[in-house]
C-alpha cells in the first residue's frame, strides 16, 4: 500500500522586527501622515532552515498581538496554513484587545484575527514556494496576468514636515498642485489610472481638482476617496456633479446605511475600504445595497488565500474588486502583486503608496519590483521572489528605535501643528 502521508515542515522560529521609514506629510480626513511610517517585518523559519517573509502594520498593540500569534505557530507545519487561524485565535483570547493597528481609525472594524494571520500566511506561502521552487502566484492557482496595474495615488500635502527639509514632491494644497503631482507621477511611473485622496479640502475644491485632472488626462480613469468626510446629501450632490467623470467614488460617507442611501442616487459605482472590512460585513452590505466595489487588502482580510475567498464572494454577488493600500515596503508590494496576478476578476488598477516612499529605503534587495507602464511585472523567483536585505532591515529597525513613534496617529500629529483640527466625519 502506498503511504500518502508527507513529512511536516515545522516552523521553528519566527522573528518580528519593527521598522520605520520616512513618510511625507500626506493629508487625509483624519489628519496628516507623521514623519515615519511604521511596519513590522516577519521572518518565519522552518526546520530545514528555509525562511519566508511577511509584512504588516507596526503599531505597538499590533506588534504585541503578532508576537502572541508567532508563539502559537511554533511547531505548526508550514503547509498547514488552515491550522494557523485557530492557533492565533486561541493565542489572542488572552490579549487585552486594546490598541490600534496602523490604519488611523479608518478600518477599525476589521478582524483582529485576520490582521494577525496575514503576515504569517504570506511568509508561509513564501516558504512553500521556496520549497517547491514555484512563485507564490502558482500556489494561488497561477498567474492570469503577467503584470499588475496600479493607480497613481494623489494626496494633498504640505511641502515638508514642520522644521524639516522639503521632499521632492513639494506642496500640493491646490488644484494646480494636484495636477502637477499627477503629471509627475504619470511621467515617472506610467500609471493608467489616478486616485485622489479627498476629505481634506472642501468638497467643491476636490471636485474642481478632479475636473482639472479630467481636462489634463481626458482618458484616464479617475477616483476620489474622501474617507467618509461627506454627508449623504453632499455625497449625492458631488456624485451628480462628477457624473461621467469618476470611475468610482470611494467611501464618500460613513456606514452601510449612509452608503446605501448615496448609492441609490449617485450615478457612479461606490467603492469601499471602510464599511466592508471583514467577512462579517459582507452580508449586511449586500442586504442594504451599500457598495458596488470592495477594495480588498490582504493585510486585514487574513492574507492571500482569504483574500482569494473574498474575490470569490465578490464574484458571487457581482460586486467589483479593487485593492486598497497603506504606506508599505517591498514585501507587501510583492504579496499584493502575487495576489492580484492570481485573481482572475480584478476589475480595477490596485492602489499603492509606493511612489511616496524614498526608493533608497526598503528591506528588500532592489531590482525585483519595478514599475513599467504603471504596472509591476510578477516576480518569477521562488516564493515571493524578493530577497531580504539584512543590513537594510537593521537600518530601518534602528530608525524605529530612534524615532520614538510607536503608533500611527495622523490626528494627534495634525493637532500638534493645528490644535483646532477635529477629525469629524462627516465634516461637510
Ligand atoms: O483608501 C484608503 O482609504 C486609504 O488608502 C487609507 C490610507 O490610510 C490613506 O488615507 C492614507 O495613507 O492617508
Ligand atoms: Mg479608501
Amino acid at each position: 500500500m502506498t503511504n500518502n502521508r508527507f513529512d511536516a515542515e515545522r516552523i521553528t522560529r519566527i522573528t518580528i522586527t519593527p521598522v520605520a521609514f520616512h513618510d511625507p506629510p500626506l493629508l487625509n480626513a483624519v489628519g496628516v501622515h507623521e514623519r515615519w511610517a511604521l511596519r513590522s517585518i516577519v521572518q518565519l523559519t522552518t526546520e530545514s532552515g528555509i525562511t519566508g517573509l511577511g509584512e504588516s502594520y507596526g503599531d505597538e498593540a499590533h506588534l504585541r498581538r503578532l508576537r502572541h500569534g508567532a508563539d502559537a505557530l511554533i511547531g505548526a507545519d508550514v503547509f498547514a496554513v488552515n491550522s494557523f487561524r485557530p492557533l492565533i485565535r486561541q493565542a489572542l483570547a488572552a490579549d487585552s484587545g486594546v490598541g490600534g493597528h496602523g490604519m488611523s481609525g479608518m478600518v477599525t472594524g476589521s478582524s483582529t484575527e485576520d490582521r494577525v494571520l496575514s503576515p504569517f500566511d504570506v511568509a508561509a506561502l513564501d516558504v512553500q514556494g521556496k520549497i517547491l521552487r514555484r512563485p507564490v502566484t502558482d500556489l494561488l492557482g497561477g498567474a492570469v496576468r503577467a503584470a499588475v496595474p496600479f493607480s497613481g495615488y494623489l494626496f494633498y500635502k504640505w511641502a515638508a514636515h514642520p522644521g524639516a527639509d522639503g521632499d521632492i514632491w513639494g506642496e500640493a494644497l491646490t488644484t494646480a498642485g494636484i495636477v502637477e503631482q499627477a503629471k509627475t507621477m504619470v511621467a515617472d511611473y506610467g500609471f493608467d489610472a489616478l486616485k485622489l485622496k479627498g476629505g481634506v479640502r472642501p468638497p467643491d475644491e476636490e471636485c474642481a481638482a478632479i475636473e482639472a485632472l479630467r481636462a489634463e488626462f481626458p482618458d484616464m480613469p479617475l477616483r476620489l476617496d474622501p474617507n467618509a468626510a461627506w454627508t449623504v446629501q453632499t455625497s449625492i450632490e458631488i456624485g451628480e456633479r462628477l457624473n461621467g467623470v469618476l470611475e468610482y467614488l470611494e467611501d464618500p460617507t460613513p456606514g452601510l446605511t449612509g452608503m446605501a442611501e448615496v448609492r441609490r442616487k449617485a450615478p457612479m459605482p461606490l467603492a469601499t475600504n471602510m464599511c466592508v472590512v471583514s467577512f462579517d460585513d459582507i452580508a449586511p452590505a449586500v442586504d442594504a445595497g451599500s457598495v458596488d466595489i470592495i477594495l480588498s487588502d490582504h493585510h486585514f482580510w487574513g492574507g492571500l488565500r482569504r483574500s482569494q475567498s473574498l474575490a470569490a464572494i465578490t464574484e458571487t454577488f457581482d460586486l467589483g474588486l479593487s485593492m486598497h493600500s497603506n504606506s508599505h515596503l517591498g514585501i507587501s508590494l510583492a504579496a499584493m502583486v502575487h495576489l492580484a496576478a492570481a485573481t482572475p476578476r480584478l476589475d480595477y488598477a490596485c492602489d499603492t503608496h509606493w511612489p511616496w516612499k524614498d526608493p533608497a529605503e526598503d528591506v528588500v534587495v532592489p531590482g525585483t519590483l519595478e514599475f513599467s507602464d504603471g504596472a509591476v511585472p510578477v516576480p518569477t523567483g521562488a516564493g515571493l521572489g524578493v530577497e531580504l536585505d539584512e543590513d537594510a532591515l537593521g537600518r530601518l529597525h534602528e530608525q524605529y528605535v530612534r524615532c520614538g513613534q510607536r503608533d500611527r496617529d495622523d490626528t494627534g500629529y495634525m493637532q500638534s501643528i493645528e490644535p483646532d483640527f477635529r477629525p469629524v466625519t462627516p465634516r461637510w
